[in-house]
């Protein structure tokens, strides 16, 4: 099929494979040049992670010679007007990891340096499974054994706070910001810690976020929308709003740089409406308090993560282009107060069994804001899911592609940071998954699975001539990682937007394509691979990967696998 194809191409005139959505993009590309489309433009609100706003002009050298490095001497600092950033706080995804480049992804620092140490990860086996730590950071103290909690923020008896210390570094594909914030936090004893971060916005805050002003002043009135959003005044009490009577089987699931993430079952007594799984995600807001390493995120950095994910989850009752693929948000609440001790227990039970990167939630007070998203819940991530065989991933696939497209179709939808954390998979009873393309009809066989795409952090979306997008043409350390093709994507991604992050560049979303098909290929979990119909499958799926960075949309490869026009 695939030599068939090939042939096809080869003879087909030059611009045959256009579509009006091609001639759409094309009138556009000379249009936005002309500098008539997008008059309004709103960088993104969305931060990230790991990163977050800095307020600075100035880059700063390390004098080498004389003195110790400090936090703030590591830091590059660009000066930005009022909003944020953000940064793929990226998920686990299992496997083994390494920045194999010299110059760390978060702070641009060159890793191995200054005592030529390396740090060889004293919990794995795999011997070849190190990454160069030569910090030039004072204070580290390496500690010669590892526990769960390992370098995290804790009360201790005496009501002190303590860094537990651990001894190397692993950082996997995925939320690997998160990982090497932990791993420099966890090497610098708590008292130096604590001095320096308050005198640093970020480890990594190199990264600007602007808006460009569109004719309202978003960033004035963030506070004042978010709680729009939330459909309240005034914060409501935490542990009023979210009572352990409310919440049925609750348990934490996972963790971000920011927020922790909870599964329950609303008690149908008590909730309206009907949603029987829902998960809490919980973001500290606006507080002076650095948690996990990172300044807590402002109403101008979570408004955008609230809005985009309203917009992608109303495209389940859009008309012309519809789809269930992203993520279904309930509500949205803005709380105040205490850590409530139920999710104190949920978190300790977590971090026992699993153990947490993230400090320990009592380190927030009596007058903390929370964002709390109330999702769907929507299954396990892709790198953790395991699929029956390839006829199962490919169905999954045209999945994932059909809601790009329908994204793109409805909201000029990038989604800039799909690595496999951020695809979720579950099993349902329907047959098929049915979604409006351009007006048309669609559907694909669910195989079983049904598939989710969640967390917009990175992503880029058109609502209403107002483009929301985050800017990451100054995020060097973002673009300095290796040793996944994730961060080979970073790259790409960077290439293709010419580092013009505002632009409708669809075609990163196919070279996120391209990285699933291979990770698809190369290293999810199957439950059965000896079989005709996996061998069949994965023919297929090589067969799209031998043509997806053909396409320049994922609407395009839809028009092709489904043979539209
Ligand atoms: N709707 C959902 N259903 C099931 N699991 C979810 C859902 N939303 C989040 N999770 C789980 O929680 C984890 C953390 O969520 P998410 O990535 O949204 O947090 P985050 O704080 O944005 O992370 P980061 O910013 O560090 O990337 C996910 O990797 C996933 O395992």
């Amino acid at each position: 099929m695939l030599s068939s194809i090939k042939t096809k191409m080869d003879f087909l005139e030059e611009g045959r494979w256009k579509d009006p959505f091609d001639e759409l993009l094309d009138s556009r590309t000379k249009l936005n040049k002309m500098n008539i489309v997008k008059q309004n433009v709103r960088v993104p609100y969305n931060i990230d992670s790991s990163v977050e706003n800095s307020s600075y002009t100035e880059i700063k050298e390390p004098n080498y010679e004389n003195e110790p490095l400090t936090f703030e001497d590591c830091s590059i600092k660009v000066y930005c007007p009022s909003d944020s950033i953000s940064t793929p706080c990226d998920k686990r995804l299992g496997g083994t990891v390494l920045f194999q480049s010299d110059l760390s992804p978060i702070t641009h620092l060159k890793l191995d340096g200054v005592e030529h140490s390396r740090d060889k990860c004293a919990d794995t086996k795999e011997t070849d499974l190190y990454v160069n730590v030569d910090i030039p950071f004072q204070n580290i103290i390496a500690s010669p054994k590892k526990g769960p909690n390992f370098g995290k923020k804790r009360l201790s008896n005496s009501n002190e706070m303590v860094t537990v210390v651990h001894p190397s570094i692993s950082l996997n594909p995925g939320k690997w910001r998160k990982s090497l914030n932990n791993f420099i936090r966890s090497k610098i004893n708590e008292t130096n810690f604590t001095k320096k971060v308050e005198h640093r916005s970020s480890i990594c805050q190199d990264r600007k976020s602007l808006v460009l002003k569109g004719e309202h002043k978003f960033e004035n009135k963030c506070e004042e929308d978010v709680l729009k959003y939330c459909h309240q005044c005034t914060p409501l009490p935490f542990n009023a709003t979210y009572e352990q009577y409310k919440l049925l089987n609750s348990k934490k699931i996972g963790e971000g740089a920011y927020g922790e993430v909870f599964r329950c079952s609303a008690n149908q007594k008590i909730l309206k409406e009907h949603i029987s799984d829902i998960v809490l995600k919980i973001i500290p807001l606006e507080g002076s308090t650095v948690i996990n390493g990172e300044k807590q995120k402002t109403f101008s950095q979570i408004l955008p993560e609230i809005i985009i994910t309203n917009k992608m989850c109303s495209l389940r009752t859009s008309k012309t282009n519809s789809t269930n693929g992203f993520v279904s948000i309930r509500k949205v609440s803005l709380v105040k107060g205490r850590y409530p001790p139920h999710f104190i227990n949920l978190w300790e039970k977590y971090d026992n069994e699993k153990g947490s990167e993230n400090d320990h939630p009592e380190l927030f007070g009596d007058n903390q804001l929370f964002a709390v998203l109330e999702l769907k819940f929507a299954g396990s991530d892709m790198a953790n899911f395991k699929f029956l065989n390839s006829e199962q991933s490919y169905y999954a696939l045209k999945q994932i592609i059909l809601a790009l497209a329908v994204g793109e179709e409805e909201y000029q939808f990038e989604h800039r940071d799909l690595h496999l954390g951020n695809i979720l998979i579950e099993y349902t009873n329907k047959k098929h998954v049915i979604c409006t393309f351009k007006n048309s009809k669609l559907t694909v066989l669910s195989k079983g699975v049904n598939v989710t795409i969640i967390d917009y952090t990175l992503s880029r979306i058109t609502i209403n001539d107002c483009c929301y997008f985050n800017d990451l043409s100054r995020d060097e350390e973002l673009f300095q990682a290796t040793g996944d093709y994730q961060y080979d994507v970073y790259r790409m991604m960077r290439n293709e937007v010419k580092n013009n992050w505002s632009s409708f560049s669809p075609k990163t979303n196919i070279i996120w394509l391209s990285y699933v098909i291979v990770k698809v290929l190369d290293s999810v979990k199957y439950k059965s691979i000896n079989t005709k119909v996996h061998r069949m499958y994965i023919n297929k799926i090589k067969e799209l990967q031998n043509i997806i960075m053909t396409f320049e949309s994922a609407s395009q490869c839809a028009n092709y696998l489904f043979n539209l026009n």
